[in-house]
């Protein structure tokens, strides 16, 4: 099976006479590595927000692994996105004042009442992965490209089945963008995450298994 089934997929936004995006057929195998690319405003952030269960489509079905999130509550697809998405953005989202430890503790700290066992080693574990030495360093201290890093590690810190990243190199050097993309595509595979990576970056989107370019808000061409 699938992980990820799009059926008959439709958003409108108010003001645009057509639809943002609109996907007649889409899937994804479990443990696949897809880019989404196009021109800006194509809709990719839009499919971003779809696939993690952020916003909810207007018409269609978006299933993973057979559980149609469009259908779910808000309350519900929240629990279900902490339970089963790590997300990385293209600006950190990182909590200031806290250190690179607590930033990748913290969804763990937000979606229970205390922390689980053995927490505390596979932040490190994954801290170390990632190149972090400096564990108790405030993130606001941190450079752009270990600040990524930062959030690469904390999105894989509740052991998720899938890893989407929204333009995660958009705004580092090439060498940091370098970086950041090998560990994505790395660590997704060690944790046999299915990896969707919204980009405009030709080097991370040669080094994934797929590529599928929108083009105002339709699915031009699949290829990589
Ligand atoms: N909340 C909203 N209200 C109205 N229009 C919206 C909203 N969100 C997105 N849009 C529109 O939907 C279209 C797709 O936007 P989206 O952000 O998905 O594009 P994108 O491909 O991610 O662009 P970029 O590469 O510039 O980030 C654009 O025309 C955008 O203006």
């Amino acid at each position: 099976m699938p992980a990820l089934a799009v059926e008959a997929l439709e958003v409108r936004f108010p003001g645009l006479a057509t639809p943002a995006l609109a996907i007649a057929h889409l899937t994804v195998e479990s443990g696949a590595r897809l880019g989404l690319t196009g021109p800006s405003g194509s809709g990719k952030t839009t499919l971003v927000n779809l696939v993690t269960g952020l916003e909810r489509a207007g018409r269609g079905r978006l299933a993973w692994d057979g559980t149609d999130i469009a259908r779910l509550s808000e309350g519900r697809r929240d629990r279900w996105r902490a339970a089963n998405v790590g997300l990385v953005m293209q600006d950190f989202h990182l909590f200031d004042g806290l250190s690179a430890r607590d930033n990748v503790l913290l969804p763990l700290r937000l979606s229970r009442l205390s922390l689980p066992a053995g927490a505390g080693a596979e932040a490190d574990r994954l801290l170390a992965r990632v190149g972090i030495e400096r564990r108790d360093q405030k993130v606001e201290t941190l450079s752009r490209g270990q600040k990524q890093r930062v959030a690469v590690a904390r999105a894989l810190i509740a052991r998720p089945g899938i890893l989407v990243a929204d333009e995660p190199t958009a705004s580092l050097d090439a060498e940091a963008g370098a970086t950041v993309a090998s560990l994505l595509l790395e660590l997704a595979t060690e944790a046999k995450a299915t990896l969707i990576v919204a980009s405009h970056d030709p080097r991370l989107l040669e080094r994934l298994d797929r590529v599928v370019r929108l083009e105002a808000g339709r699915i031009r061409e699949t290829g990589g």
